[in-house]
């Protein structure tokens, strides 16, 4: 069998077309723009990526983008000043710190500083608790953006056993839980997990979330059962040679081994271009969502869990 391939990065641009056409509904018919504001601290290379590519994006789909950058030692003090402002602020719908943050701010207590209805990461303790308990919330964008791949793919999901690779606060018990919402049983596994290929092998939905590269053979994987892949590693790459500074080049694999799964699985991400594209897309449909709920209008249907 040869897997289909899930192009996040299609599915990601149909998304972000029907965010834009919702937000030209808000100017429209309510002189309403939608409004994120994304704070960066430091400068680390990957955020900045991802940090331009969020405003760049903001901006195509017709939203007001604010962008924030502090230095690497921003007190935390400072950082949750510029907070307290965006949460005040009726022009901002969505707020975002990226993270990494410098080791020295606390996390946590940054994250629970953001207005729970700003919060379009849907990282706030208030958001998780509600996500877990079944009720309305702002939801993590990855793994929003793993559910609308699978719901695009199946359409139902219900009594599809589910196993999510990897328990961390952002990707692996979110995504169980919306698992859950949509009627799967769900297990989550993890590195203390006892026979993790058997545990893998009854899936029919293997989400995989771990952060270690090309972790998941083909073998572990059920004929016909759906990968998602929301691993982003970075690895030397000898076979592409070498930089002008004569380190080694690299490339990015997911935490599956793509060619071994594909040949076993009914369907998978790739890595780049499967999930990751789709947590910007998801980003931008947290925000309209979150301008909605703020205006008391209706939400945009199919850009929410
Ligand atoms: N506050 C947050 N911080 C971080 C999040 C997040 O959701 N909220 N997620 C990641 C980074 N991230 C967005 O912020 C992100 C990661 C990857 C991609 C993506 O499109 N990746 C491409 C490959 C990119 C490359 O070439 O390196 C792909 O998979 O095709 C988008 C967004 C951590 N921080």
């Amino acid at each position: 069998m040869t897997a289909k391939i899930i192009d996040g990065k299609a599915f990601a641009a149909t998304v972000r077309g029907e965010v834009a056409e919702h937000v030209a509904r808000l100017k429209e018919e309510h002189g309403l723009t939608p409004g994120l504001a994304v704070v960066l601290v430091g400068e680390d290379p990957a955020s900045q990526v991802y940090v331009r590519s969020k405003g760049k994006m903001t901006a195509e789909v017709g939203m007001n983008s604010y962008e924030h950058r502090l230095d690497a030692d921003t007190a935390e003090a400072e950082l949750l000043a510029l907070i307290k402002r965006l949460n005040a602020d009726r022009d901002v719908h969505g707020i975002l710190v990226q993270l990494p943050l410098p080791k020295h701010l606390d996390e946590d207590l940054v994250i629970n500083a953001i207005d729970p209805e700003k919060d379009v990461d849907g990282f706030h303790i208030s958001n998780v608790g509600l996500l877990g308990t079944g009720q309305k919330s702002m939801v993590p964008c990855t793994p929003l953006g793993c559910l609308m791949m699978l719901r695009d793919h199946h359409g139902s999901l219900s009594g599809m056993d589910a196993v999510v690779i990897g328990r961390s606060n952002i990707v692996g018990k979110p995504m169980a839980q919306l698992l859950l919402g949509d009627s799967c049983t769900v297990t989550i596994a993890h590195s203390r997990t006892k026979d993790l290929p058997q545990v893998v092998r009854r899936a029919d939905i293997v989400v995989a979330a771990v952060g270690r590269p090309e972790m998941v053979p083909g073998d572990w994987i059920k004929p016909g059962a759906t990968v998602i892949d929301v691993g982003i590693n970075r690895i030397g790459a000898p076979e592409k040679g070498t930089n002008e500074d004569g380190s080694v080049k690299t490339r990015l694999v997911g935490d599956c081994h793509f060619e071994s799964c594909a040949a076993v699985a009914g369907a998978i991400t790739p890595v780049p271009g499967g999930v990751g594209p789709m947590t910007i897309a998801c980003l931008l449909a947290n925000t309209v969502t979150a301008c909605c709920r703020a205006n008391g209008l209706p939400e945009p249907e199919g850009l929410t869990a």
